[in-house]
């Protein structure tokens, strides 16, 4: 019933129209009619009262309220055997909140090509009475309905239809398991239909601490959802505000900062997710994503009418710091959440950070009615601390200096700090309202996923390319993540692997925002639309933190991580949510010391590795294992790998010729002089000194003629349709791939010692 409820009034909204104030009802289940001085009203729209419990009814059968009404008349439909309400006309409190329109506002729904600098989520609204509604029982003029608090909650969320993200809605969850952090039926209501049927460990461990006003640190693996440890107390205190707030001058209730732009839209999607369940539980908060694309003025108006606003700090106090008023809005916030923290509060990143900070404690509300008082002052409150609003940092690692690298300069670099050190570091960095805020860590031994397995490939430098094919090739049905340390490998590997016909996009902080957004979509979907199973997204760290993309089964290290942290983060990317993943890093002989190093720091606290007695090589080798590709394949595979480089090298070559052609026309007719390339091109051939290897090479690249490149692109096309000949494997590289969790399982049972790819033994290979 309450289904049918949400669908009807979604019906009544034209599409691109606004939807209607809720004095506006246009359905015929909400349109009071008047009728001998009561008025015909919806289920949901009466005014519902708590009715007192006897003790002893306990929880009885899962009821934990029941909320009666008086004075109204029923009256059942003989045609229809509907039943319908007169009551006296009451004002619900929902009622008095005008439509929060949002100027420019756009729908996000998900990445895409269009410009989503600032991307404000909204959906329909309804009432938590309406829930209930199916189940209202009749006793004379006495009509009693029941809040479920166990399994049935679900199953009454069930009839509702939703419009979260597909890939979580669609199985609504025995919530019951949420029971203990005492949350609202319309926060159980939502994590139902996003079919999370408990709390992560950081979400019982934090949601209690944030509801109960305090400050908090979370630290918890990748993956662990912590976007949701915070995102839920919001949505918490935005329930319970929502009848309070004032809708012509209304703040923003938290502000969520983020270091990246991607990982900022998804912190907007997520808690969208959460927030947007359809016509029939609430009236959503209006989320405002601030990344830069739009302009600085937009922005400023959509931030100011957004319950949520989410940003990157550069765009964030480009907006907030040029606005008329938009400072003193932002400054009324009662959340600061810092996701990714420790990035946030690293060298280069927070300069803008601490400007926002600057200005969200200058003239704060104080208890004393000081300036900036004023909304504490009207709605009567009692009086505030200093800083009224509550911090909230969280992330996987705390790292001692993301500017010392790993295996570099500073040989102590790159250390994972202890939880003591992280907390001074943070109590130093940021304003907590409390002296000491809750810091929760929920895996104090453990960074990394529990469902991650750890490899190595080593090859030479010049190998890398090839190895790193053959290992795509071997996970055909993997969606992977191909992280390197620079945009000039992401630019120079993208399209060699395109050329070798894997399905590999770009993305690093150079390309345009609407080209990383686009991206980062590829990577996710098919050309069809649909879920791309196997995708293969080429990244600089850009990638590293946050992103949450579905299904990630690899995550390849092309490029030794700089810093352990860094090392957590990427391989972060796959084992989410409770899943499986590999991580595997492709290194030369020079970086293996590195790779060692990396892997003390990163488990150096973990239970096994103070196991007395254990050598250091076996503690490491216990966490991350040397992968042997069968050196055969990875033979037969280099003609191919080494024409697809070649290839690559001539488009680029070209290409970056014509830009710098372009530059110079430009720069050249702007000083009214000639400009001659091929003079310019003669000149540099005849210098000497750094880069003028790299330069030649560059200069043979792009003389190389459009019919000699069309011959190499035909050889390639054919060697591609060729098997790779070498016995059984064959089967294995050209019928879909090695089955790579058989290779998982026998290198978890200890198996032969094969290694895990391409060992020959267990797969018979001549
Ligand atoms: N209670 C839950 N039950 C099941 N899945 C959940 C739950 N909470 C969150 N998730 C899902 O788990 C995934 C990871 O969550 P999230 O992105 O918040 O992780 P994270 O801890 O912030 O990771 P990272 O450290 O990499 O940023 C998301 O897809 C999210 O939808």
């Amino acid at each position: 019933m309450a289904a049918k409820i949400s669908n009807k009034r979604k019906a009544a909204v034209p599409k691109g129209q606004a939807p209607k104030h809720k004095r506006q009802r246009t359905t015929e289940d909400d349109q009071p009619t008047t009728n001998k001085g009561k008025v015909v009203i919806s289920a949901g729209a009466l005014a519902w009262k708590e009715a007192s419990l006897p003790d002893r009814l306990d929880d009885y059968e899962g009821f934990f309220g029941l909320e009666e009404i008086e004075n109204v008349e029923v009256v059942r439909d003989g045609a229809s055997g509907n039943l319908s309400f007169r009551s006296q006309p009451v004002d619900e409190p929902l009622t008095s909140q005008p439509e929060k329109a949002v100027e420019g506002q756009d729908e996000w729904a998900g990445f895409s090509d269009t410009e989503h600098a600032a991307v404000v989520s909204k959906g329909s609204k309804k009432s938590k009475s309406a829930n209930g509604a199916g189940e209202a029982n009749i006793k004379g003029s006495k009509v009693k309905k029941a809040k479920a608090k166990d399994d049935k909650t679900a199953s009454t969320f069930a009839g509702l239809e939703g419009s979260g993200t597909k890939s979580q809605l669609g199985k609504e969850a025995d919530i019951s398991a949420w029971r203990a952090l005492n949350l609202s039926p319309d926060s159980l209501a939502a994590l139902s239909r996003l079919g999370f049927s408990k709390p992560s460990a950081i979400q019982r461990a934090a949601i209690p601490e944030i509801l109960a006003g305090h400050d908090v640190i979370g630290k918890a693996s990748t993956g662990s959802g912590k976007t949701l440890a915070f995102g839920i107390p919001i949505l918490e205190r935005y329930l319970e505000l929502r009848h309070k707030r004032s809708v012509d001058n209304k703040a923003p209730l938290a502000l969520i900062l983020s270091p990246t732009r991607e990982l900022a839209h998804q912190l907007g999607k997520h808690l969208t997710a959460l927030c947007s369940n359809g016509d029939s539980l609430f009236e959503n908060p209006t989320i405002a994503t601030l990344t830069g694309g739009l302009s600085v003025q937009k922005q400023q108006r959509i931030l100011k009418h957004a319950d949520i606003v989410i940003g990157t700090p550069g765009r964030l106090w480009e907006v907030m710091s040029s606005g008329q008023g938009t400072m003193d809005a932002i400054k009324q916030i009662q959340f600061l959440v810092v996701d990714e923290a420790d990035r946030l509060l690293s060298e280069g990143h927070y300069k803008e950070l601490a400007e926002i900070l600057d200005a969200l404690d200058r003239e704060t509300h104080t208890a004393d009615g000081n300036e900036g008082d004023d909304q504490a002052a009207s709605s009567g409150e009692a009086s505030e601390p200093k800083h009224f609003r509550q911090t909230l940092v969280f992330s996987a690692t705390f790292d001692r200096g993301l500017q010392l690298k790993l295996g570099g300069k500073n040989k102590s670099g790159g250390e994972l700090m202890s939880n003591k050190e992280s907390i001074e570091y943070l109590l130093a960095k940021l304003r907590f309202r409390e002296e000491k805020p809750k810091f929760v860590d929920v895996n104090p031994i453990r960074q990394l996923a529990q469902g991650l397995k750890e490899g190595l490939i080593e090859c030479t430098g010049p190998e890398k390319d090839l190895y790193l094919y053959a290992l795509l090739l071997l996970h055909p049905n993997a969606r992977s993540l191909v992280f390197t340390n620079s945009i000039d490998a992401v630019r120079r590997i993208t399209p060699l692997l395109q050329n070798l016909g894997l399905p590999a996009v770009a993305l690093h902080s150079g390309m345009m925002q609407k080209a990383r957004l686009r991206s980062v979509e590829r990577f996710t979907q098919s050309a069809s639309g649909k879920a791309a199973s196997s995708s293969i997204l080429v990244a600089t760290d850009v990638a590293a933190r946050g992103l949450d993309i579905a299904n990630v089964g690899l995550v390849i290290h092309y490029h030794l991580p700089r810093a352990a942290d860094t090392y957590v983060h990427r391989s972060g990317r796959t084992a989410r949510a409770g899943q499986q993943g590999s991580s595997i890093l492709i290194c030369g002989p020079e970086e293996v010391g590195g790779v060692r190093r990396l892997v003390a720091k990163v488990h150096a606290r973990s239970a096994s590795a103070q196991d007395e007695g254990a050598t250091e090589s076996a503690k490491q080798g216990y966490y991350i294992r040397t992968l042997d590709i069968d050196r055969r394949i990875v033979s037969r595979l280099r003609p191919r790998a080494a024409l697809a480089k070649q290839i690559a090298d001539i488009t680029i070559a070209k290409e970056k010729h014509h830009k710098q052609n372009d530059f110079f026309r430009d720069a050249a007719e702007e000083l009214g002089v000639e400009y001659d390339s091929e003079e310019m091109d003669r000149e540099d051939s005849g210098k000497r000194g750094r880069g003028s290897k790299r330069k030649g090479k560059e200069r043979e690249a792009r003389e190389v003629s459009k019919g000699e490149a069309m011959a190499m692109k035909a050889e390639l096309k054919s060697l591609l349709t060729q098997r790779i000949n070498v016995g059984v494997s064959e089967k294995y590289l050209t019928g879909g791939g090695l089955d790579i969790d058989e290779l998982l399982r026998q290198r978890e049972s200890g198996d032969g010692g094969a290694g895990f790819l391409g060992g020959t033994g267990s797969l018979g290979l001549e």
